[in-house]
């Protein structure tokens, strides 16, 4: 043991003297920059005599140039060194295994941390990456023989010792010794941590199963399927940090991108991959990119304004109709309805609009059908498409010259200010004069006249460039309302229902994807090419429909999805098996399921667990606490006494974050000004990016994907959640809970609740 402190010291006086060293280097580096900067020009000859002079002048620049790109490449290295080195000097390693490899005599000490350390004479690793091959038996194996995959291929060997190591700003202050993958001590103390407002990385305890999921690189899918709180979104962090290090020739974090169900979301994850050594990765909601798609032609709904209405209109008529638009619009068979559509349309039924200039058609939307429609039809939908956009734009071109001697223009031509006048002078006047006529005033009257009628026509010549003259909304329409679809149950009535909206100028969110991807298959998508990894979380959320088209989107991209089907906001969008047949081809994807809970306390998870379906899948990790407390209140007045006292006695507890979820925004408000009167609370709604430490109250769609210290159901009434749908979302409120749950309903108590076993939560009837 003695050995250990001894090397935990060695090693932070390694790591101060390196850091000494480079931050010596680097102010040489910051030297030479500033040297380099200042006598840049002393330094090049200039001279411009002739093309050799010239040439070696330009050559000395370059020269001088590259010198100084040269120490700004080195001092970026440095600085990202010195990063690394910071981090390693708080904390240089959790671990280390002992492998006797075979043929070997003596077993080999690896020391892994969150980065790599060399000795002095950069031959022998002091530390390992937590991402090398060989840290890999960390996380997987017991004592006893094992392997792992090193570049130069399967390594076997004789796991004889494992060790796990606490330190605290630089010191040893504990280590344990362990046979199993990673104890559950280790484990239990980091869980115990209070709640942050940020995600914390999770290298030094990752479990297994977990550590399959980060590793795998087998199939373009990889999907993950998690109870709440089993790490799905910690497993997809660590997942790319992986992958920028082992493939860090190849990728960088640009060509990464993570969808995330909400603004609050990405901004609490944003902070893990800084703290692994890593650039983050773009983020994007799904939200964001249909609104740059659609957001100046439409007001598009987004996810939570349709969860909103479906949550606050369940008794009306719409509602229904509303959920079978939903359900209808999310499954793979839609896309099948749209693809035979745009067989048809191969034939007939490609719409288009009348090509309009100054109130009367140029271009009869007929006659660009007939044009269409005359060209071969072995040409795909697109090319016919970019042929007819050629045709329009020879049209529009015949159309301009005509234009140049009508009225408008002469009007214009009069009243063309003095700038525009010189302008067009000067050019005449630049020319050549035409030897037909000799008369300089009426050319530049012709080029004034062509000017501006070609200056009228820019506006319609970027329409039909961008294939904006095809009536895709009328197309959509056209389908909806298509014979073949009417025999569908509750067809007709979405499409009455989305022609409604449509024709009011709004999207809703379920049609937004499938109009894209009609849109999309006739001009043809816009690709991106660039992207190597989309990470997906919170995968239940999107539908089949939508997970396909990000598919499309992203044709180059390996694809990390994560989610639970037990915290679904909208149960119509389909089942698992509906969800990879809305991916692609299985044999394409790795399947992996995390049944282990680790976020909440024993008591919580069991709780919680008893209002799934099946509760028995998952599994609560081993971690001590209060039972949950369920309050019934006959009204609204007597039960904010006791919320607020359980608010105050968290907060005696020393817990930090502390959430009151409502089912819906709306009912957020309300709970914000009732309990406003009491205690400093923070309203977070769907514009909200970030939120402090303290009291907040949010619906529990927002608060999907981040924990709390402490959680308070604000009314779990069964008048509140009666419905499957219901079910699953209270399920995601109790598991936001670490440490404390609080459910309060005024009345009777969710059915759900009501099945639960006495014995897994105290009881508190107010009257
Ligand atoms: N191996 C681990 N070591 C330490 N903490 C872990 C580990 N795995 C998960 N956790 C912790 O458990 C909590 C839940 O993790 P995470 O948010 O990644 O789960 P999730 O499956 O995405 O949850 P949900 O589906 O409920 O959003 C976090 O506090 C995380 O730090």
């Amino acid at each position: 043991m003695q050995y250990e402190y001894e090397r935990a010291a060695f090693i932070h006086a390694f790591i101060r003297t390196k850091q000494t060293l480079l931050k010596q280097q680097l102010e040489g580096v910051h030297e030479d920059e500033k040297e380099i900067k200042e006598t840049f020009w002393d330094n090049v000859t200039m001279n411009f005599s002739n093309t050799e002079d010239a040439e070696e002048t330009i050559s000395s620049i370059r020269q001088q140039a590259e010198l100084l790109h040269e120490r700004e490449r080195s001092s970026d290295v440095m600085k990202k060194q010195m990063k690394t080195l910071r981090r390693l000097a708080n904390a240089p390693y959790f671990g280390r295994i002992d492998l006797k490899e075979e043929g070997q005599k003596q077993e080999d000490p690896i020391y892994i941390g969150l980065a790599s350390l060399m000795n002095e004479s950069e031959e022998e690793f002091l530390i390992y990456d937590w991402r090398a091959p060989i840290s890999s038996v960390y996380y997987d194996a017991e004592i006893g023989p094992v392997s792992y995959n090193a570049p130069a291929g399967k390594i076997e060997a004789d796991l004889v010792g494992k060790r796990q190591y606490v330190f605290r700003r630089g010191q040893l202050k504990a280590m344990f010794d362990t046979s199993l993958a990673i104890g559950d001590e280790r484990l239990k103390d980091a869980l115990s941590d209070q709640a942050s407002t940020s995600m914390k990385t999770i290298v030094s305890t990752i479990q297994k199963e977990q550590n399959k999921a980060i590793r795998n690189e087998k199939n373009r899918f990889l999907i993950v399927q998690g109870v709440a709180g089993s790490g799905k979104t910690s497993v997809a962090m660590q997942r790319a940090a992986y992958l920028l290090f082992r493939h860090r020739e190849q990728l960088d974090a640009q060509q990464l991108i993570l969808f995330s169900p909400n603004e609050l979301f990405s901004n609490y994850v944003s902070t893990v991959l800084p703290e692994l050594g890593e650039e983050n990765m773009t983020q994007q909601t799904l939200k964001g990119y249909l609104y740059k798609r659609l957001g100046k032609k439409f007001e598009v709904e987004n996810h939570f304004e349709q969860l909103e209405f479906m949550l606050s209109n369940e008794t009306t008529e719409r509602y229904r109709t509303r959920k079978r638009s939903i359900e209808l619009k999310s499954s793979p068979l839609f896309k099948h309805y749209l693809d035979d559509y745009l067989a048809e349309l191969e034939i007939d039924g490609v719409l288009f609009k009348d090509l309009r200039f100054k109130g009367s058609t140029i271009v009869k939307k007929t006659d660009i059908q007939t044009y269409f429609y005359c060209l071969d039809h072995s040409i795909t939908l697109q090319n016919r498409l970019k042929l007819t956009a050629e045709w329009l734009l020879k049209e529009l071109a015949k159309q301009e010259g005509k234009e140049r001697s009508s009225d408008w223009v002469e009007q214009e031509r009069e009243l063309a200010d003095k700038e525009t006048l010189m302008q067009t002078y000067h050019q005449v006047d630049g020319k050549q004069l035409n030897s037909d006529t000799f008369d300089l005033e009426e050319q530049q009257e012709k080029l004034l006249a062509k000017r501006i009628a070609k200056a009228a026509f820019k506006p319609l010549q970027r329409l039909v460039r961008s294939f904006s003259f095809l009536d895709s909304d009328a197309m959509y329409e056209q389908f909806l309302l298509s014979d073949r679809h009417k025999k569908i149950d509750g067809f007709s009535e979405v499409a009455l229902f989305t022609v409604h909206e449509l024709g009011e100028g709004r999207m809703p969110y379920e049609d937004a994807t499938p109009y894209l991807y009609l849109l999309d298959q006739l001009k043809g998508l816009q690709v991106d090419r660039s992207i190597k990894h989309v990470f997906i979380d919170e995968a239940q959320d999107y539908s089949s429909f939508q997970l396909m088209y990000l598919q499309m989107l992203y044709p180059r991209a390996r694809f990390t999805i994560v989610g639970d089907y037990s915290q679904s906001l909208n149960h119509q969008f389909g089942t698992a098996a509906e969800l990879l047949a809305g991916i692609g081809l299985p044999k394409e994807s790795t399947y992996i399921e995390f049944k282990k809970s680790y976020r909440s306390t024993k008591p919580i998870m069991s709780f919680s667990r008893e209002l799934l379906p099946e509760p028995k899948k998952v599994e609560p990790f081993d971690r001590d606490g209060k039972q949950p407390t369920i309050v019934q209140a006959a009204n609204q007045v007597t039960v904010i006494k006791p919320m607020v006292e359980f608010i105050e006695s968290s907060q005696d507890e020393g817990y930090q974050t502390i959430a009151i979820l409502t089912k819906t925004a709306e009912e957020a408000k309300k709970a914000h000004a009732t309990l406003s009167e009491w205690l400093t609370i923070q309203l977070v709604t769907e514009d909200h990016h970030e939120y402090d430490t303290g009291i907040v109250v949010l619906p529990i769609y927002l608060a999907k994907g981040i924990e709390f210290d402490s959680v308070l159901v604000f009314n779990a009434s069964d008048q509140q959640f009666h419905t499957e749908q219901e079910r699953f979302h209270l399920y995601t409120a109790c598991t936001r809970a670490m440490h404390e749950l609080a459910l309060f309903s005024v009345g009777a108590p969710s059915r759900f609740l009501q099945e639960i076993d006495e014995s897994a939560y105290k009881k508190q009837t107010l009257s």
